[in-house]
């Protein structure tokens, strides 16, 4: 496997709090890695720290191949573009100077690309018009075409759809894809909105507390949300029992319901029910969201 990035046991602390405790990701080459995790997990920290702007304390990254420690790093982060927190921009300046000005700082020798760039993020057509009376959507999408100057094959995006509208956050979806489609760029997506990554994301990292908790690429979360079968039933007592019988992998829920996952046998569910007096009211196939599989995962894990 080919990672562009990977960390080992990486950790930043500011004063006594660990924001990064050990934490442990790969991204592979080639992948659009949704990096989950709630407000304050440790996400920006991360990409702080790839990104040059902080030190960590503990562990490493390798990026390229290049231990973080490493005097030549500054060689794998020329590959790599970013993204934080806000697109950083002149917001009296056009789209076009702003790229000219991008273009000057990374002392590339011409503006060649330049209008090629401004076509890929769909601003060719603003003219003189300024940053500060832009969308935030084409904000975003102007901070983007900045990170793509150097010309790098991994984008690292921190929140890029927030506080978009419906539209802007299709236009971004749509350019993400193309970057990776099109272009082979790699990309890691620090979000919180899940229903938007699971429409981008062939791989998932999940941190909680400064810790990668999960990591998992989307082929195998999807075929561990399909084999989920939800029931309901009169006596949960009962279904406890049988669930333990049939050595189910299972999630007791609120409501006299329950989520059972891998393969079971509806017939022979009834039946053991049936011996024990409960009803079988209800059999649902589900198909678990990435949101409800990322709560199971940090509430708490399902029961054998
Ligand atoms: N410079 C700093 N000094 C002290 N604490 C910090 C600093 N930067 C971040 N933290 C703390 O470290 C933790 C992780 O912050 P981080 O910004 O990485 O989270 P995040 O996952 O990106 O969350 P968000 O989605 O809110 O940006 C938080 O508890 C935050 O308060």
């Amino acid at each position: 496997m080919e990672y562009i990035l990977s960390t080992n046991g990486l950790t930043k602390t500011y004063r006594n709090y660990k924001a990064l405790n050990q934490l442990n990701m790969h991204v592979e080459k080639g992948s659009i890695y949704g990096f989950v995790g709630k407000n304050g997990a440790g996400k920006t920290t991360l990409i702080r720290l790839i990104c040059g702007l902080q030190k960590p304390d503990g562990g490493e990254y390798i990026l390229y191949g290049r231990k973080n420690s490493r005097k030549d790093i500054e060689k794998s982060r020329r590959r790599m573009g970013a993204v934080v927190e806000t697109p950083s921009i002149y917001l009296n300046m056009t789209a076009r100077d702003n790229l000219k000005e991008q273009y000057r700082i990374l002392g590339l020798p011409s503006f060649e690309g330049l209008d090629e760039l401004l076509k890929l993020v769909g601003l060719s057509d603003t003219g003189s018009k300024k940053a500060k009376n832009f969308s935030l959507g084409m904000r975003q999408r102007l901070g983007i075409a900045i990170a793509l100057a150097g010309n790098p094959d991994f984008l690292v995006l921190d929140e890029p759809v927030n506080g978009l509208d419906p539209q802007g956050i299709i236009e971004i979806r749509e350019l993400i894809l193309k970057l990776n489609h099109e272009k082979n760029i790699t990309v890691l997506i620090s979000s919180h909105i899940l229903d938007e990554l699971s429409r981008l994301a062939t791989h998932y990292g999940f941190i909680e507390n400064g810790q990668l908790i999960k990591e998992i690429s989307a082929k195998d979360l999807e075929a561990a949300c399909r084999k989920c079968i939800r029931v309901t039933v009169s006596d949960m007592e009962a279904l406890a029992r049988v669930l333990f019988q049939l050595k189910a992998d299972h999630q007791i829920l609120p409501d006299h319901q329950a989520d059972i996952f891998g393969e079971i046998s509806i017939s022979k569910l009834a039946i053991a029910l049936a011996n024990e007096n409960c009803e079988l009211l209800s059999v649902h196939e589900r198909d678990e969201s990435l949101e409800s599989y990322y709560v199971n995962l940090v509430g708490g894990g399902r029961h054998e």
